[in-house]
């Protein structure tokens, strides 16, 4: 009931706050009717009422920036959100899509974040999704999980560095799942940038074609105008036939405290509503859609998702267990070619974890299962020592990856902890006993 009461509040206040934002009562929204997406979006519409059912799959694409650590990702996230008007340009680099207070503090992505963008191209209007993925080694899980709701990506290399290992390792998983990649070069702005040496790296190493790379500069905005039209020429569309039957792809979510989880679905076929029931094939598990909607850059209600568009549903989930990455949701009742789902993270590093204080066991435990909801990288066991009692081993990718889970946990969940000294599994050969020894 309290949570109930919460949750209507809550939407009271985003509502009068988006009206407050824009300075326009929602009474006035029939105004904007008559005017399309873009329209809307660029002159700052207070009610983002958006007609998704009027982006047919060949007005969509999805596509993700993938790069070495620092070559630039979430700055060109943010001037290309700023170009679509999805956030207001202030000029300022506010790396809108690190939301974790970890990622600011630490200025790295460790969270892939995904949002839709309108954007009118030679008279027509596109949805452009987006997703913005983690640079560094120990986040690659995110990436790969990224990478399936897309059908292209930017490969974006630093012009004064070149390309570095995590552009290769992020260029094969790309390749591997058989994306459409268009190399850009970033930073040329810099006094020690060398265009033509990261281009003959990029020819070399990918066999891209190079003829007309895209230079840019995503900090101080060159070239930034040629980025979205290129991926529109270039990029495919979503294959999905809105005719079949409803099946996506849940390929991230993280827990809501007021409603609970939130799934990001990519949408193969098909069409959801809200209001729709859905089965879940991985739990066998029926849940009504009580939410739908596009990350734009927040949640923003559609009440409607088809073949080819991406975007978060809420539908009743309270555990967080229940959100299984790679799982395909379809409609009740309707037999469907399940989806590939993903390959689970093997874990490189392991540390035990335990409360400072014994008595915050069960908060701490359904906390770390709340946060491995958000990271299904992280492997989980219980663990007794002797010394600090009942705690987790867990596992890692490597030690960012365990050293940012500890921060979030204390971030987002005030935890307290005591994390042990990592270690790396092993094998070790029994030799016989020599008789000299
Ligand atoms: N001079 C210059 N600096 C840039 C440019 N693009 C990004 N930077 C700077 O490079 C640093 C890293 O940029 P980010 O956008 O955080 O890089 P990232 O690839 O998202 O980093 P991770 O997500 O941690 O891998 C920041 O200090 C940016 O301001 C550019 O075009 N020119």
């Amino acid at each position: 009931m309290t949570t109930q009461l919460q949750h209507t509040c809550r939407r009271m206040v985003s509502l009068y706050g988006r009206q407050r934002l824009y300075g326009y009562p929602m009474l006035q929204q029939c105004r904007w009717f008559s005017k399309s997406t873009t329209e809307k979006v660029k002159a700052g519409d207070p009610t983002k009422v958006i007609d998704l059912p009027s982006f047919p799959a060949e007005n969509i694409r999805n596509f993700s920036i993938i790069a070495h650590i620092d070559h630039g990702k979430s700055t060109l996230a943010d001037r290309l959100l700023e170009l679509t008007n999805t956030i207001s340009s202030r000029g300022s680099n506010k790396q809108v899509l690190d939301k974790l207070k970890v990622e600011r503090e630490r200025g790295i992505t460790v969270k892939a974040q995904t949002v839709s963008m309108f954007y009118k191209y030679k008279g027509k209007e596109y949805l452009l999704n987006l997703i913005d993925t983690p640079g560094h080694v120990d986040f690659s899980y995110e990436v790969s999980r990224s990478l399936a709701a897309c059908q292209g990506t930017l490969l974006l290399v630093d012009a004064a560095q070149g390309i570095q290992a995590q552009t290769v390792a992020n260029f094969y998983l790309a390749f591997g799942e058989g994306l459409h990649i268009i190399p850009v070069l970033n930073k040329i702005d810099l006094p020690g940038a060398e265009p033509e040496r990261a281009i003959k790296q990029i020819q070399s190493a990918f066999e891209l074609d190079t003829s007309s790379i895209l230079q840019i500069s995503a900090k101080s905005g060159i070239n930034i105008d040629q980025i979205l039209p290129s991926v529109i020429e270039n990029m495919p569309c979503p294959s999905g036939s809105i005719q079949k039957p409803f099946r996506a792809l849940l390929f991230d979510s993280w827990y809501d405290k007021y409603v609970g989880v939130v799934c990001m679905l990519g949408v193969v076929d098909g069409v959801l509503r809200k209001g729709d029931k859905v089965y879940s094939a991985h739990s066998d598990t029926k849940y009504e859609i009580t939410e739908v909607g596009i990350m734009h850059p927040e949640q923003v209600p559609t009440g409607y998702l088809h073949a080819g568009q991406v975007g978060y549903v809420v539908c009743g989930m309270k555990s967080a267990s229940e959100a299984h990455i790679g799982d395909t949701f379809h409609h009740l009742n309707t037999k469907v070619e399940l989806l590939p789902g993903f390959q689970p993270a093997q874990s490189m590093v392991f540390a035990g974890i335990f409360p400072v204080d014994t008595n915050d066991f069960r908060k701490l435990d359904e906390n770390i299962k709340k946060l491995t909801l958000n990271d299904a990288s992280v492997s989980v066991h219980k663990e007794t020592s002797n010394a600090l009692g009942q705690g987790w081993r867990l596992g890692f990718l490597g030690t960012l990856h365990m050293d940012v889970f500890r921060q979030r946990l204390e971030n987002e969940y005030d935890a307290n902890i005591i994390v042990t000294q990592p270690t790396v599994p092993y094998r070790g050969k029994m030799r016989e006993k020599r008789i000299d020894d």
